[in-house]
Order: structure tokens, then C-alpha cells, then sequence
């Protein structure tokens, strides 16, 4: 191809096969046929007990936004020869549908509708790969910072992995993510223009280099920043880079803001339980001690069982690459769509692998709240006339394993979702990014500690009514029954 396409529309990221796919429903006549499509993952990320979710602003933001270009037409028509009767009918699509989703900062799990989509069939399919390209990853650094932030507690992490991230759009959406996750500050700033994530940032080894020595690095930052941390490992911590910044401090005194050291090397536990004892003993005991180097929630957890002494994480690699799970499996189904008649029918998709058989109909989910304590028991999967917060005592019950059960009394069920788009109109407002972050704070209180702990959580219970389950059990037979009569075995 030698021709060059303006790159001026998100519409084309997609799979082709959502292409040819809106193309036969179009010539068939099915395109406006109403379809309800379920976004969700099937297992927790990290061996995690929950997931954060993120990435809705965005997805608004393509939803409302969704058009092909001239250029995008152009393309498809002359490069991959799409007919000027399929392309005159792409020029007309914009996104109409009704769109129910969890806000960013909620609590998400297995096998329950982060998403819900409700639009004519073609546009409800050309925007999987996209919402699902978001979510997939928003949601799991959102969920990987907060894993870490679980493990950290009260002192400060800063993302620094913008050098290591898969990207550009990876460094931006995945600060943003981590900041809904709980981090408190990240060294793009582009990321601070955009979102207006609070930035933050030392200096690196190369000043020490420039300068050649430490005294006259550490001097010259000094001179034209009033906040000073230095990093102190760059020739010998102990021996040079710790009383070099000390005597710098000293040196200045109220002309600088002698915020602290970064420690990027070596023994983390050591280095920072002797920096505390120097800076304390030269009369530093508000200089705190920041680390960097290749950490995680592992690494912190056991430098803090070492008795590290270190005030700020910086954390880079590990974090924005989500490096020991690098995807969300999130998975996008039909679980429902408008028959010849115009009534909805169910639809179901099998598996050998019962986790795997998808929850067929149109339905809801609840978190159902114990009153007297503020913990959650569950969620909890009903059709959609159904309404869980009318019955007494609710039965919850493992949709895989059915014998494990349980009643549950005196209790709210809170539906999970929000109607953000109604008939393509955006009608929800986005919060700012912190509200975000304390409602992710928040909702932790819902959890008992046994599904937030890092190391083997107890299994959140996503339960399906017995209306839902019977559903679900009549629909297998169904298509089970229909694959037999077709074989005819
Ligand atoms: N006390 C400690 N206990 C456990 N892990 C630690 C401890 N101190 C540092 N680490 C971690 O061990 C790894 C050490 O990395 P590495 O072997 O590359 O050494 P380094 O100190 O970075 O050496 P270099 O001088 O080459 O930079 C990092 O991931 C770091 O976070
Ligand atoms: O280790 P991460 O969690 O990925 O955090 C980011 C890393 O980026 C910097 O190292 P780099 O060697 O790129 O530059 P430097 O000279 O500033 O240390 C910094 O010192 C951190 O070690
Ligand atoms: O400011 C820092 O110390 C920093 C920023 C990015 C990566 N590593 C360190």
C-alpha cells in the first residue's frame, strides 16, 4: 500500500471480523435487530480476591465519538474492497445504543457484567474489540496498584514506569488506571496535564554522572529546585552518596527543602534502615527514605518483613507492564437478542468447561449487604424481573459447585450498575479521578479481610438466583437438544 490514510477516527480499531460480520447481518437485514452483549472476566487477575474496575471515561468518551472517517471509508472501500453499497451504509453508523456499567473504582469479579450493552446488532459488535481493549487493561493495573497499595498501606507510591510501559497510550491510561487504584502520585507529566494526577520525581544517575561528583550534582539540583531528593547510590551509598546529600542539606539549611534520599540499588532492607539512623542522627528525622528498583507488592512485603524503613515506593516495570499477568481475560457475549417477532430470546454459549458456559438472558447484579455489619455476602446474578431486595431471606448458592449454599437475612441489594448512555446520549458524568480513587477506598470497607489478603483470598461468592440457574439449565438442554436433532444421533 502506498498510499497514506489519515489516521483520524478510532472506529477502524477493531477486528476485521467484526467488519465482515456487521457486513453479513447488514445484507441479511439483521443489523438493527436488538442485541445485549455481556462484558466480563472469568477469573480474577494476580490470583487477586477482586478487581478494580477502570477504563469507563474512555470507553464514553469512543462510544459517543464512534464514526468511520471519510479516510476510514476510503480505506476499507479501495485497500480491502468493501462494496460501495456496505460502505454508504458504515458511513451512517453512529453509536445509538444503551449502556449499563459499574463506575470506575468499583469492586468487580468473576463472571458478573462489568459491561452491558444494549444496541442494534452491527453497532453492539464493531465496539467489542475496542471496550474490551480498554477495560482489559485499565482493569488490571487499577487492580495491580491496588493490590500493592493493600500491601504498602500508609506510605506514599509514585508510578515511575512510563520508560518500561508497552507504549504511549499503555504509560498514559496506565498511570490513570493506577491512580484509580490507589497510587498517590506518577512521574509523567503528561499524565498531571491530562488527568490532573499530582506528579512527583527525584533526579536519576545520570546528574551524578553530568557532574561527575556527587557534591556538585547534588548542589547544582539544589540551586534551582527548593524541594531536593537525592539519589544516593550512584558511586557508594553509605560511604558517599548518604553523607554527601547530608552535608548538602546541612550546607543550605532553610534555602532548600530537604524532602530526602532515593535508594535504587542493593540491599533495600540495610541501605534504608542505616539511611533512617544517619539522617536521624544529623538531624534529619523528616527526610524520608524513597526506593525504586524492580519492586512489587512481593518485594515490599518482604522488605517490610525485614524491617526496611522507607517512607515512599517508587515503582515502575512492575506495576504498568502488570509483569506477572500481563492481560485481563475480559470476554465480551451475546446473551440475549431480538427474534423475526421482535421479542428477545436468549442465547448461550457452551463449553466442556463449566465455567466456561456462558449466563444466557437479560439480568442484573446485586451486591448484597449484610445491615448490621456493612460486609458484603456476595453478589448476586438475577433475571431482570426479578428483585432480590423484595425477598426476606435470599438464597445464595455456588453456580458451579451448587451444594455450597447459603441464607442470607436482613440485608440491602444494591444493583452494581448505572445506565451511562441511554439511546446513545452519554448520560452520566464522569467524577474527578480522585473521587474515583476514594470510592475505590471505600469500597474496600465492603470486603472482609479474608478476600483482600494478596496470598490465596477466599473466593468472592457471584451467585445466580435459582431463576437465573434454572435458565441456564433450560438453554443447555435446548441447544443440546437442537444439536442432537440436527446430528441426529
Ligand atoms: N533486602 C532485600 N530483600 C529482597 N529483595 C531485595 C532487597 N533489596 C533489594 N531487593 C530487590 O532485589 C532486586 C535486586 O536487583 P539486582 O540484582 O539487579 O541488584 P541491584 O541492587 O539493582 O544491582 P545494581 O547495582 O546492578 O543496580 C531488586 O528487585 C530489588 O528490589
Ligand atoms: O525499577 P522500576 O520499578 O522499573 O522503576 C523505574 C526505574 O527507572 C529508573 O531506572 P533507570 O535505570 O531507567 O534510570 P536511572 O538512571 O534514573 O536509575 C529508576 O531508577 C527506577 O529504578
Ligand atoms: O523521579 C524519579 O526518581 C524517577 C522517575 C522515573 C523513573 N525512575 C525514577
Amino acid at each position: 500500500m502506498d498510499k497514506h490514510y489519515t489516521d483520524d477516527s478510532l472506529a477502524l480499531h477493531t477486528d476485521l471480523y467484526q467488519i465482515n460480520m456487521s457486513e453479513a447481518y447488514w445484507a441479511d437485514g439483521m443489523h438493527n435487530r436488538k442485541a445485549v452483549f455481556e462484558l466480563f472476566f472469568r477469573k480474577l487477575p494476580f490470583g487477586n480476591g477482586y478487581a478494580l474496575f477502570a477504563g469507563l471515561e474512555r470507553v464514553l468518551d469512543y462510544l459517543k465519538n464512534f464514526k468511520f472517517t471519510e479516510s476510514d471509508l476510503k480505506y476499507l472501500h479501495e485497500e480491502l474492497g468493501y462494496k460501495e453499497d456496505f460502505i454508504a451504509y458504515l458511513r451512517t453508523i453512529r453509536f445509538t445504543g444503551t449502556v449499563y456499567s459499574v463506575v470506575e473504582g468499583e469492586l468487580v469479579f468473576q463472571n458478573e457484567a462489568l459491561i452491558r450493552v444494549e444496541a442494534p446488532l452491527v453497532e453492539a459488535q464493531l465496539i467489542e474489540t475496542a471496550l474490551l481493549n480498554i477495560v482489559n487493561y485499565q482493569t488490571l493495573i487499577a487492580t495491580k496498584a491496588s493490590r500493592i497499595k493493600q500491601i504498602v498501606k500508609k506510605e506514599k507510591v509514585m508510578e515511575f514506569g512510563t520508560r518500561r510501559a508497552q507504549e504511549m497510550d499503555a504509560a498514559i491510561w496506565g498511570t490513570r488506571a493506577a491512580y484509580i487504584g490507589g497510587l498517590e502520585a506518577t512521574s509523567n507529566v503528561r499524565a498531571g496535564k491530562k488527568f490532573g494526577i499530582p506528579v512527583a520525581g527525584t533526579h536519576a544517575h545520570s546528574m551524578v554522572q553530568a557532574y561527575k561528583d556527587e557534591y556538585e550534582a547534588f548542589r547544582a539540583y539544589a540551586k534551582r529546585h527548593k524541594n531536593c531528593v537525592f539519589l544516593v547510590d550512584t558511586y557508594d551509598t553509605l560511604k558517599s552518596g548518604l553523607p554527601i546529600a547530608i552535608k548538602v542539606a546541612q550546607e543550605l539549611g532553610d534555602q532548600i527543602n530537604f524532602q530526602g534520599i532515593r535508594l535504587d540499588s542493593g540491599d533495600i532492607a540495610f541501605l534504608s534502615k542505616e539511611a533512617r539512623k544517619m539522617l536521624d542522627a544529623a538531624g534529619f528525622p523528616d527526610a524520608e527514605v524513597v526506593v525504586s528498583n524492580d519492586l512489587d507488592e512481593y518485594t515490599i512485603l518482604n522488605l517490610k518483613a525485614q524491617g526496611a524503613r522507607v517512607d515512599a515506593w517508587g515503582i515502575g516495570t512492575k506495576l504498568i507492564t502488570a509483569y506477572d499477568q500481563p492481560a485481563l481475560g475480559a470476554v465480551y457475549k451475546l446473551v440475549a437478542i431480538e427474534n423475526e417477532n421482535g421479542e428477545m430470546e436468549d442465547t448461550i454459549k457452551i463449553s466442556g468447561t463449566a465455567e466456561k458456559v456462558t449466563t444466557p438472558g437479560l439480568k442484573n447484579v446485586y451486591r448484597i449487604i449484610d445491615r448490621e455489619n456493612g460486609k458484603s455476602e456476595g453478589d448476586y446474578i438475577a433475571m431482570q424481573d426479578e428483585d432480590p431486595a423484595s425477598e426476606e431471606r435470599l438464597k445464595m448458592f455456588h453456580p458451579v459447585h451448587t451444594f455450597v449454599s447459603k441464607f442470607v437475612t436482613n440485608f440491602d441489594a444494591v444493583n452494581i450498575h448505572q445506565k451511562v448512555i441511554e439511546n446513545g446520549e452519554v448520560i452520566y458524568d464522569n467524577p474527578s479521578l480522585k473521587e474515583m480513587q476514594l470510592y475505590g477506598i471505600q469500597n474496600m470497607e465492603l470486603l472482609w479481610d479474608e478476600y483482600k489478603r494478596s496470598l490465596n483470598p477466599e473466593e468472592y461468592p457471584v451467585d445466580l438466583s435459582q431463576k437465573c440457574w434454572d435458565n441456564k439449565m433450560k438453554n443447555i438442554q435446548e441447544v443440546r437438544q437442537a444439536v442432537h436433532d440436527y446430528i441426529g444421533d
